[in-house]
């Protein structure tokens, strides 16, 4: 028979040899694998995921199971998943803020639908599992009240705001603090303290991700907002279109400037599918692909245009809740676990090469 503490660490050798994809590091080194117990042949531990909504859970999970099965000896294994969402290691300055990533939505334009993709992102990322928060700086038109269906905050507590709570998300909106209609004309000082009143005196709680819903555009309001925040990546949202590239274009430049990392670019309104399965390209073809490979960064795939997704902005349900297994809602889930993914990759390679903290 095998020595325990022999097949103990064969094991272990074993599962060095599992590489996690998106990080191109093997789980052992990453600290990923946690809790390994090898008793008569019967192995069991957990791999702690750099994030709920890991889109290769399933790889990851199946490669390890099958290096420990590999082990001679090895009669039985069992595996479970759990996440721990790595800190991107930027600081986070005065604010001291106890958010481990923010993420900035981005458009060139209006209209383009920047604000159902950050409320989708942050919908599908808090059904995984990961604790999310929501700010919608979004000056001109702060639609994510709406598109979360909360009208108002719960009374303040302890001097400090206190997000409204939709779908697991916490949300905080310019739009709760101005009267319907009111013109919002923001100056760059003004904006400034604006932000930063929304991440200093937010009772925000702990935070794997924080979304913010930036105004459309890329002049001085948007530049003020994302250098008042310290943003562990961006992600922009464009139309198809050829005449779409050129502001979007502007998106990436702007974090370009801010040192800040494009996570990926989301292609919205992608086509039409008609009652006969065929698709119709409304808004031209190509535009998302084409500007992320002009700027070598990851193309997160299109969103086709759905009716029920601008319903359920307008009934504050948003699509991932109200038909989570409808085409448009995938894109947006995959949008969502690319994002995560990438987020993991900066703040493990890129910032300050932290490993995974395995709080007990
Ligand atoms: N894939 C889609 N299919 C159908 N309608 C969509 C889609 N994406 C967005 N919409 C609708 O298009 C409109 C504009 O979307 P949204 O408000 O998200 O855009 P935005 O870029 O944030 O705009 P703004 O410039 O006002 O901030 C909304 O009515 C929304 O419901």
């Amino acid at each position: 028979m095998t020595d325990p503490s022999n097949l103990r660490e064969a094991v272990l050798k074993q599962l060095a040899t599992v590489q996690e994809p998106e990080l191109h590091k093997d789980l052992v080194s990453l600290n990923m694998i946690q809790d390994l117990i090898v008793e008569d042949g019967k192995v069991s531990f957990r791999i702690v995921l750099t994030t709920p909504a890991c889109p290769l859970r399933g790889r990851i999970e199946n490669e390890a199971r099958q290096a420990a099965m590999a082990v001679e000896g090895v009669t039985e294994v069992k595996v479970t998943l759990d996440a721990q969402v790595p800190a991107d290691g930027r600081p986070r300055g005065i604010l001291d803020l106890p958010v481990r990533n923010v993420v900035a939505v981005a458009s060139g334009k209006g209209g383009v639908g920047k604000s159902t993709v950050a409320v989708n992102l942050a919908v599908a990322l808090a059904k995984s599992g990961a604790a999310v928060g929501l700010l919608d700086a979004d000056i001109y038109g702060p639609n994510v009240p709406t598109m979360m269906g909360v009208q108002r905050l719960p009374p303040p507590k302890d001097g400090k705001l206190v997000p409204a709570e939709a779908y697991g998300v916490k949300v905080m909106s310019i739009g709760f603090l101005v009267k319907p209609g009111q013109a919002l004309i923001w100056r760059g000082p003004m904006l400034h303290s604006a932000i930063r009143q929304f991440l200093a005196d937010v009772a925000w709680g702990e935070l794997d991700y924080l979304v913010i819903d930036l105004p459309p555009g890329t002049g001085d309001a948007q530049l003020s907002l994302a250098q008042s925040v310290p943003l562990s990546g961006g992600v922009i949202v464009t139309l198809p279109q050829q005449v779409s590239l050129e502001d979007a274009s502007r998106g990436l430049e702007m974090f370009k400037q801010l040192n800040v990392p494009v996570l990926g670019v989301v292609e919205n309104m992608s086509y039409l599918e008609l009652p006969d399965g065929t698709r119709m390209d409304v808004f031209g073809q190509g535009g998302g692909e084409q500007l992320a490979k002009m700027f070598g960064v990851p193309y997160f795939g299109g969103i086709p245009m759905d009716p029920s997704v601008r319903k359920g902005g307008d009934n504050g349900v948003p699509i991932m809740v109200s038909a989570p297994e409808s085409p448009s809602a995938k894109a947006l889930q995959d949008v969502a676990e690319k994002t995560a993914a990438r987020l993991s990759v900066e703040a493990l390679t890129k910032v300050s090469a932290p490993t995974i903290e395995v709080i007990e």
